[in-house]
C-alpha cells in the first residue's frame, strides 16, 4: 500500500536512499562539481561549468561499429519485435553505444524511447562479446523523466517485455524501495526511472555513485527544460547536468521533441555534447494541413468550428485554454450533435482515463481538451486538431498537431484567431512575475538574520508554501528563484526535503505490537504519537531531538508500520531544505544587489513568455508558407529543398491571414476607480493591475478578490497602460 501524502505528488523521496551506500574513497566521486568562481556569472557560466568537469568517456563499447549495430538491431526484433530503425534512431543509438554524449530531437511519436532503451539492454551483450565485464557488472540506465504517469506506462510495457526496469517515485512502498536497491546492489536491474525532483534526495545520489557497474548511461527525457530559451526551462534541469557529473556516469543522451538551434546550442553545452552527435528528424509532416482563419470575436468561431466539423469527420482534438472553456465547448458540441467530451487537468483521474479510452477506442468522436491532452496518446487517426485559443508557443503548437495524421493520411489543423484570443494568453505569460517588493521581502525572509548565520554545510529549511502565501508569489517562479540561488549564484544547495507532518490511523495490530516492538524507534512512536479523534499526530523531527534516535530512523519505521497494515499513515507539508554552501548575503547592500539581479532574470522570463506568444500569430499572419515556416523555426528545410508544402492557408491563398486590429488603447477611469475602490492595496502597482487584468496570485486569492466583480473587468486593456494607472495611484494620496 503506497504512502499517501496530504498535499502534494512532490516527490520528496523524504529518507528513502540515505545511508543505504555511501562512497569509501575520493576514486567513487571524481565528477564532484568545483564551486564557481565567478559568484554572478549568468546561466551559461553555469551551463559551462557543469559541463566541463571531466567526464570519462569509458568506451567499453569498443567494439567495432559493425558489432554494435547488430546488437542493436538484434534487440529492436527480439524484444520490441520491430524489422527496422526509423529515421535518425540508429545513428543516436550507435552514437550511445560507441561512448559518445548524444542529443535526439525527434517529433513526438517519432520513437525516442528506443534510443535509451536499446543501449540499456545492448551493454550487457557487447560486455560480453568483448570480455570487458563479468556478470552482473553491466550498470544502470537511469531515465530522468518529469511525467510520472508515463514513466510508470513505460515500466510496464519493459517488464511486459522480460527488460528488468523500474521507477523510483513517492508512491513506493518501503520494501518495494528496498528490492529496487537490492537489485541495484545485485546488479540486476537495467533500466530506473526517475523524476528530476529526485536527484535532490542525497541519498538517491549516493546509491548512484557506487551502484554496481556504474551507470552506463543517463537518459534527460524533456531535455529543452534545461536551456532558457526552451519553451519552458526549468531550473531544476541544470541539476540533471549537475547528476550526471557527480555519479561520473559514463554517458548521456538528451531527448526532446522541441529544440530551435539556440535550444539544441544550450543542450550541448550543458551535457558536452558535440555536433556530429546532434540527430535531428524534421518536423515536416506533408499529410498535415495547416490552416488558420481570423475572425473579429471569440463569438464567431463557434458556427465556423461547427461547419468544419460537419465537413471534416473523424477523430478530433479541440484545444481550448481554460478549463471552463474545455467543459462549456464540449456542452455547446453536443447540444450541435456532435459526440463530445471535455478533458482537463482539473478532472478526476477516472473520469480523465475514461475520456481517453473512449476517444482511443472512437466510442467520442472529439475531445475538447486543455493542453492536459495528449502525453502519451498515440492515437494514429487522428483526423483534426482545431485551436480555439492561441497557443503559447511555436513548441507547443508543433506539438499539438503533431498528434493529427500519425497514420500518414491528409489531416487538417485549423486555428480561428482574433484579437480576443491576446488578453488571455498574456494572462498567462505575465501571472509568474511577482512585484520586485515581493522578491525583496523573500530574500530577506531567506536570508534572514539565523540563516546567515550558519556556516558553510549548514543545513536550514524553508516552507514554499508559507512564502508564497506571504509574499504573493507563484510557486513555479519562487522555485526559479530558489534555483537561480543554487545553481547561478551557488550559495545553497538543495537536499533531501522532509515532510513536516505525520499523522496516522492505528489498526488493531498497532496496538498489539506496543507491548511487543522492542525497537528504540518503535517505542519512540508508542509514547509520543498524540491521539487526536481519529488520527495520531506524530511529528518525527521532535522526537529526533528529545530522543537523540535519527529522524530518518523514525520515519522509516513508521513506513514499515504503514506496510505491515498496523497504521494508515498519511505524510503532508513538504519541507524542502538547503544546505548552506557558502557566505550568506548579510548586509542590505548584499541583498539589495541580489534582488535586482535576479528580478532582471524574472523580467526577461516575462518578456520571452509574451515573445514566444506573438511568434505563433507572426508565423500564422506571415507571408510565407506555414510549414516552410515552422520547419525554419527550428533550423531546418523542408524535404528537398522545396520552399512550399502547398496545402496550408497562405500555399492555397497566397495571401497573408490578416488579423482584424486589436481596438485603440484606451483607459477606462471609471473602473480603474473601481478596482482601487474594491482593494485597499497602495503599496504594489503590480497587485492591482493584476486583480484589474484577472490574473490570480496568492494575494488575489487569500484577499478573496478573484471573487469581486472588478477581477477581470479591465483585461481588454493593455498590461502597461494598467501599471501605468496604478503607479500614479499608489503613488498619490489613499
Ligand atoms: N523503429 C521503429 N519501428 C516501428 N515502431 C517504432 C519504432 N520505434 C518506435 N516505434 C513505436 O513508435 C511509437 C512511439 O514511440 P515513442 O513513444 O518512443 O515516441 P516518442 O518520440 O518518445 O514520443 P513522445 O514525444 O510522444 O514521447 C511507439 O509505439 C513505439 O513502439
Amino acid at each position: 500500500m503506497p504512502l499517501v501524502e496530504i498535499m502534494s505528488e512532490y516527490d520528496s523521496g523524504d529518507d528513502l536512499f540515505d545511508g543505504i551506500c555511501t562512497p569509501t574513497n575520493e576514486e567513487q566521486q571524481p565528477g564532484k562539481r568545483k564551486q564557481s568562481e565567478d559568484e554572478y556569472g549568468d546561466y551559461d557560466d553555469a551551463l559551462e561549468e557543469i559541463a566541463s568537469a571531466k567526464r570519462p568517456r569509458l568506451d567499453s563499447a569498443n567494439s567495432e561499429d559493425k558489432s554494435v549495430s547488430k546488437v542493436a538491431t538484434a534487440i529492436l526484433a527480439e524484444k520490441f519485435g520491430y524489422e527496422s530503425f526509423r529515421h535518425e534512431q540508429e545513428g543516436a543509438i550507435n552514437a550511445i553505444l560507441r561512448g559518445d554524449n548524444a542529443l535526439a530531437i525527434f517529433p513526438t511519436g517519432a520513437g525516442k524511447s528506443l534510443c535509451y532503451q536499446i543501449p540499456a539492454i545492448a551493454f550487457e551483450r557487447l560486455d560480453l562479446l568483448d570480455g570487458s565485464r563479468g556478470a552482473g557488472q553491466h550498470g544502470i540506465t537511469i531515465v530522468v523523466s518529469p511525467l510520472i504517469a508515463l514513466m510508470k506506462d513505460q515500466v510496464d510495457a519493459l517488464k511486459k517485455r522480460g527488460i528488468p526496469a523500474d521507477c523510483m517515485d513517492s508512491t513506493k512502498t518501503w520494501p518495494e524501495q528496498q528490492a529496487i536497491s537490492a537489485a541495484m546492489r545485485d546488479g540486476q536491474l537495467r533500466i530506473l526511472y526517475c523524476a528530476p525532483e529526485r536527484l535532490n534526495n542525497e541519498g538517491f545520489v549516493e546509491i548512484m555513485k557506487c551502484v554496481r557497474g556504474g551507470v552506463r548511461l543517463v537518459a534527460v527525457d524533456e531535455a529543452h527544460c534545461v536551456s532558457e530559451w526552451g519553451h519552458s526551462f526549468r531550473p531544476e534541469y541544470l541539476k540533471v547536468a549537475r547528476f550526471v557529473d557527480e555519479i561520473n556516469a559514463e554517458r548521456v543522451i538528451c531527448l526532446t521533441a522541441t529544440a530551435t538551434p539556440k535550444v539544441a546550442d544550450d543542450i550541448c553545452k550543458a551535457f558536452n555534447i558535440s555536433k556530429s552527435a546532434v540527430f535531428r528528424t524534421s518536423p515536416y509532416r506533408p499529410n498535415l494541413e495547416l490552416e488558420a482563419m481570423a475572425v473579429k470575436s471569440k463569438q464567431d468561431k463557434y458556427p465556423l468550428i461547427f461547419d468544419f466539423l460537419r465537413k471534416h469527420p473523424g477523430p478530433t482534438l479541440v484545444y481550448v485554454t481554460q478549463q471552463q472553456q474545455a467543459v462549456t465547448m464540449a456542452s455547446d458540441l453536443k447540444k450541435q450533435k456532435f459526440n463530445a467530451s471535455a478533458f482537463h487537468a482539473g478532472m478526476k483521474v477516472e473520469q480523465k482515463t475514461q475520456v481517453q479510452d473512449d476517444f482511443m477506442a472512437n466510442k467520442v468522436d472529439i475531445v475538447v481538451a486543455t493542453i492536459a491532452f495528449g502525453m502519451g496518446i498515440d492515437k494514429p487517426d487522428i483526423r483534426n486538431v482545431i485551436h480555439f485559443d492561441l497557443p503559447s508557443t511555436i513548441e507547443e503548437y508543433s506539438q499539438q498537431v503533431g498528434r493529427a495524421g500519425r497514420d500518414g493520411k491528409p489531416s487538417s489543423c485549423m486555428y480561428y484567431m482574433c484579437p480576443e484570443d491576446f488578453p488571455l494568453r498574456e494572462n498567462f505569460a505575465r501571472g509568474d512575475l511577482p512585484s520586485k517588493s515581493s522578491l525583496h521581502s523573500l530574500l530577506k525572509d531567506i536570508f534572514s538574520d539565523e540563516v546567515v548565520k550558519l556556516r558553510e554545510g549548514e543545513v536550514f529549511k524553508m516552507s514554499h508554501y508559507e512564502q508564497s502565501r506571504e509574499f504573493d508569489i507563484r510557486q513555479s517562479p519562487l522555485n526559479v528563484i530558489y534555483a537561480t540561488l543554487e545553481l547561478r549564484f551557488g550559495l545553497i544547495r538543495a537536499i533531501t526535503p522532509e515532510y513536516s507532518e505525520y499523522k496516522f490511523v492505528a489498526s488493531p495490530t498497532y496496538y498489539r505490537l506496543v507491548h511487543t516492538d522492542k525497537s528504540p524507534e518503535g517505542a519512540a512512536i508508542f509514547k509520543w504519537a498524540k491521539k487526536a479523534q481519529k488520527w495520531y499526530k506524530i511529528d518525527p523531527t521532535y522526537i529526533a531531538s528529545s530522543t537523540g534516535l535519527r529522524r530518518m530512523d523514525i520515519v522509516r519505521r513508521l513506513q514499515q508500520l504503514h506496510d505491515q497494515g498496523a497504521l494508515e499513515l498519511k505524510a503532508g507539508g513538504v519541507e524542502p531544505r538547503y544546505r548552506v554552501l557558502k557566505a550568506l548575503p548579510k548586509t542590505k547592500k548584499a541583498i539589495d544587489e541580489l534582488v535586482d539581479k535576479v528580478y532582471k532574470d524574472l523580467e526577461k522570463k516575462e518578456q520571452d513568455a509574451l515573445r514566444r506568444m506573438q511568434e505563433v500569430v507572426n508565423l500564422m499572419t506571415g507571408k510565407r508558407c506555414f510549414a516552410s515556416a515552422l520547419a525554419a523555426y527550428f533550423g531546418m528545410d523542408l524535404p528537398g529543398d522545396k520552399q512550399k508544402c502547398g496545402h496550408c492557408t497562405f500555399c492555397r491563398t497566397g495571401k497573408a491571414v490578416v488579423l482584424p486590429p486589436r481596438p485603440p488603447e484606451h483607459v477606462d477611469i471609471q473602473k480603474i476607480k473601481a478596482v482601487l475602490q474594491a482593494c485597499d492595496v497602495r503599496d504594489d502597482p503590480r497587485f492591482l493591475a493584476r486583480v484589474a487584468f484577472g490574473i490570480k496570485s496568492p494575494r488575489v486569492t487569500k484577499l478573496k478578490l478573484d471573487k469581486s466583480p472588478v477581477f477581470m473587468s479591465l483585461s481588454d486593456h493593455s498590461f502597461e497602460a494598467l501599471m501605468r494607472e496604478f503607479t500614479r495611484a499608489c503613488a498619490g494620496p489613499k
